[in-house]
């Protein structure tokens, strides 16, 4: 089809960086990592208390991933771990960085037993004329039935190749 398709992904410890990989395999289109300015310390400790910060504070912080070609794209694959029951505000900062009026996205996530938490109501509060469809939750790194789950969810968005 003509659909043009963006993977784009934040990850801190590369789970969702594996999903993002498997769905891309899958779907084709382009695959962005959504990095950080200042990343957030690679202390497991420290990250929570940056992370933490920036989210009671409403800090959204600067990326240094820029898509200037964002506008061509009809469906986004948006992936990100919960983190504190909601979005990583960089995810916060990707999503305000772009006018997404009129296209999909298409949320995945990893997490370690809260699943999706509020991350799709996060969303669909800073873009609000978006479609968003049905959200992927894998735990952690998904395991063995990764790839299952991955064409189960293709097939129920209609996005199955
Ligand atoms: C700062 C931080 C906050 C987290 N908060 C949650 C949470 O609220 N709920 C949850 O289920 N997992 C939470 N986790 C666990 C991650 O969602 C989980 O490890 C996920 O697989 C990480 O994905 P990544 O490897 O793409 O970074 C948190 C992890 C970090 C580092």
């Amino acid at each position: 089809s003509d659909t043009k398709i963006l993977v784009a992904y934040f990850s801190w410890s590369g789970n969702s960086r594996q999903i993002a990989a498997e769905i891309h395999r899958r779907v084709g289109g382009d695959l962005v990592e959504i990095e950080m300015e200042s990343p957030y310390s690679r202390t497991y400790n420290t990250c929570l208390d940056q992370s933490l910060q920036h989210l009671r504070e409403g800090t959204h912080p600067a990326l240094k991933t820029r898509i200037p070609g964002m506008a061509q794209y009809d469906v986004i694959f948006l992936g990100y771990p919960t983190w504190w029951a909601t979005i990583p505000m960089p995810v916060a900062t990707f999503l305000e960085s772009y006018d997404f009026s009129g296209k999909t996205i298409a949320p995945f996530n990893s997490h370690g037993g809260g699943r999706l938490g509020q991350t799709v109501s996060a969303i669909a509060k800073l873009c609000p004329n978006v479609r968003i469809t049905q959200a992927l939750s894998i735990h952690y790194g998904g395991g063995r039935t990764l790839g299952n789950d991955i064409d189960t969810w293709l097939t129920d968005i209609g996005i199955a190749r």
